[in-house]
């Protein structure tokens, strides 16, 4: 089968034209593509199927097989892909397992407006919230040399997250005014990745919450640059948010 390789800042998909709804989805399948040693080598898969309402629908999964929450590197690099195909122009409404996003493609950077978020879990250690999938944000210093495996392993396993289905974890660093590091412990992936739209979206807000920072905060993270900006509207709600940064196509090839 005919398969592409796409990257948002070091998150990398296997991504698959599945207008035709002929990609037979099996977990043992789409965890051994996304197979490092064994496969093609990817975060996650991406399906880019037909839909009588939006321009195309995103179907994600995670490196391990399992149908993902939403994926903000994802969605940007599905993006990149549908207009690479020539499926939309140069703004589109799609359709997630969040709901409708839409999106806007530039030549270097692709800008996905992401869910409204509505509510976050503040504790004293992290504050916790959906920003189309579930985010743990705790800040700490000298993010370079943190084990992030290690301790985001314990809290995405750990209670009170695993009964609730797992968390994503992230580990934040201030690094100047409207601008942090980031680095993220992936569910699905289990392992650090080199980037999550979803996870540096949700701390970016909680940095607004926290730290009070602007609308438009940049953020480092592994595998490049985000930049997240977004419009607060009440206590801890946010509107027109959203993840811009770059979304590539690597390669392509037969599987
Ligand atoms: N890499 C993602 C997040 C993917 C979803 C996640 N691993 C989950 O299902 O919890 C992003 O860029 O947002």
């Amino acid at each position: 089968m005919k398969f592409y390789k796409y990257q948002g800042a070091g998150n990398d998909f296997v991504v698959i034209d599945d207008r035709d709804k002929s990609f037979p989805v099996s977990q043992e399948l789409i965890a051994q593509m996304c197979h490092r040693r064994f496969g093609i080598g990817a975060d996650g898969l991406m399906l880019l199927q037909s839909d009588e309402q939006y321009d195309f629908r995103m179907v994600y999964f995670n490196s391990d097989g399992t149908e993902g929450s939403m994926c903000g590197n994802g969605g940007r690099c599905l993006v990149r892909f549908a207009h690479d195909l020539g499926v939309i122009g140069d703004q589109t409404t799609f359709i997630a397992v969040d709901g409708e996003h839409e999106a806007s493609v530039n030549p270097a950077t692709i800008s996905l407006k992401m869910i409204d978020v509505k509510g976050v879990e503040k504790t004293e250690k992290y504050d916790f919230m959906n920003t189309g999938s579930p985010h743990y944000v705790e800040y700490v210093e000298n993010l370079a040399e943190y084990d992030v495996y290690s301790h985001g392993k314990g809290i995405r396993y750990g209670e009170p997250f695993v009964s609730k289905g797992g968390t994503n974890v992230n580990f934040v660093e201030v690094t100047g005014p409207n601008a942090l590091s980031v680095r993220t412990y992936e569910r699905g992936v289990e392992d650090e990745t080199y980037a999550c739209g979803t996870g540096v979206t949700a701390c970016a807000l909680s940095a607004n919450l926290r730290l009070g920072f602007e609308n438009a905060i940049d953020v480092k993270v592994l595998g490049g640059d985000l930049r997240i900006e977004f419009t607060k509207t009440g206590e801890d709600s946010f509107e027109n948010v959203y993840l811009i940064g770059p979304a590539v196509k690597v390669f392509e090839g037969e599987y």
